[in-house]
């Protein structure tokens, strides 16, 4: 039984490449595969693309699918050993997770960061809450720490539309109204790292520096326009500071990306984005974009995970 919880579970990069590919062409080819099987998804958090392009990959396998918003719906979920719950919390983990394996063949999880609690986020207390108790594979949709369904789907539209071999791709931090996760941004990172053939930098304000573990030895430049400059591909998120972990430090809106800065490079951002903060109109608007063929992407990256889930199983 495999999982897809991060991209250290894809086997093999270039592989999965050619199987999203291949079910771009072809989407039905392997529809017999998930026949008679179901996938239940829970939602946490709320979801456009994850949500709708799991459930159209389910579908492209022949697969049943059965979606909860379960931060609003189901009953708040209990995770600590041996606690006394006379409090809000009327389910425990170890009960849900067992009932819900007895219904699904598969289950997808979004649960994001509480990016007030450390400690809990970086243990992956939902996600791997679920892993634990299931008796099922379980699809990471966006966890406290990773998105690994949009990474592989950033690297199938990055593999699409480079025109070079070693692409100039650069992480750029944008402001944002509200303290947002890292879980993007360290499966981007993660992904692109793995790439040695990549020329891949990040930028951000001092102060916003993500998990050493995952940097590494990733070039980080505190000069935005400096770092855009001859790149490829500009990837745009925001990210709340990790240390203090959650924290707001800093709006400056010259760090919006604008046409300008992009150049002639291509942009990409996982959406949903906020208009003129995160990054003006024309950018978005223009023929350099590729927001939308990123979310069309989803649709396979989702397709091929499950497809190795299912072979496993
Ligand atoms: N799944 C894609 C991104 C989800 C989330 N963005 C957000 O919550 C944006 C919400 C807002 O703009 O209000 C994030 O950054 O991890
Ligand atoms: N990019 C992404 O995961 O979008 P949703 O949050 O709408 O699912």
């Amino acid at each position: 039984m495999k999982h897809y919880l991060s991209i250290d579970d894809i086997d093999s990069i270039p592989s999965w490449l050619s199987l999203a590919a291949e079910c771009k062409k072809a989407p039905l080819k392997y529809r017999k595969l998930g026949e008679g099987k179901v996938l239940g998804l829970l939602f946490f958090n709320n979801s456009l693309r994850t949500r709708l392009s799991t459930q159209k990959a389910a579908f492209h396998l022949g697969m049943h699918c059965m979606t909860m918003n379960f931060g609003s719906e189901g009953w708040a979920l209990e995770f600590e050993d041996g606690t006394i719950m006379d409090q809000g919390k009327a389910e425990h983990i170890k009960e849900a997770a067992q009932v819900v394996s007895q219904y699904c063949d598969v289950l997808g999880v979004r649960a994001f960061a509480s990016l007030t609690d450390k400690e809990k986020d970086e243990a992956e207390m939902v996600l791997n809450g679920f892993k634990k108790y299931a008796s099922i594979p379980i699809l990471n949709m966006e966890s406290a720490t990773g998105h690994p369904l949009q990474a592989f789907a950033d690297l199938i539209t990055i593999s699409e539309h480079s025109q070079k071999k070693n692409p100039k791709i650069v992480l750029s931090w944008a402001p944002h109204p509200k303290a947002l996760p890292h879980a993007v941004a360290n499966s981007f990172i993660k992904m692109m790292g793995q790439n040695p053939q990549f020329e891949f930098s990040i930028t951000h304000p001092m102060g916003y520096e993500l998990n050493q573990d995952l940097v590494q030895h990733i070039p980080v430049s505190y000069d935005q326009n400096k770092a855009l400059k001859d790149a490829d591909f500009v990837y745009v998120k925001n990210w709340s500071a990790y240390q203090p972990y959650g924290a707001v430090l800093n709006n400056d809106p010259h760090w919006m990306l604008t046409q300008d800065k992009l150049g002639q490079a291509k942009f990409m951002h996982c959406l949903p984005v906020r208009r003129n903060v995160v990054v003006e109109d024309r950018v978005l608007d223009g023929n350099n974009s590729l927001v939308i063929q990123q979310a069309n992407n989803r649709t396979y990256a989702a397709q091929v995970a499950l497809l190795k889930i299912l072979e496993s199983l």
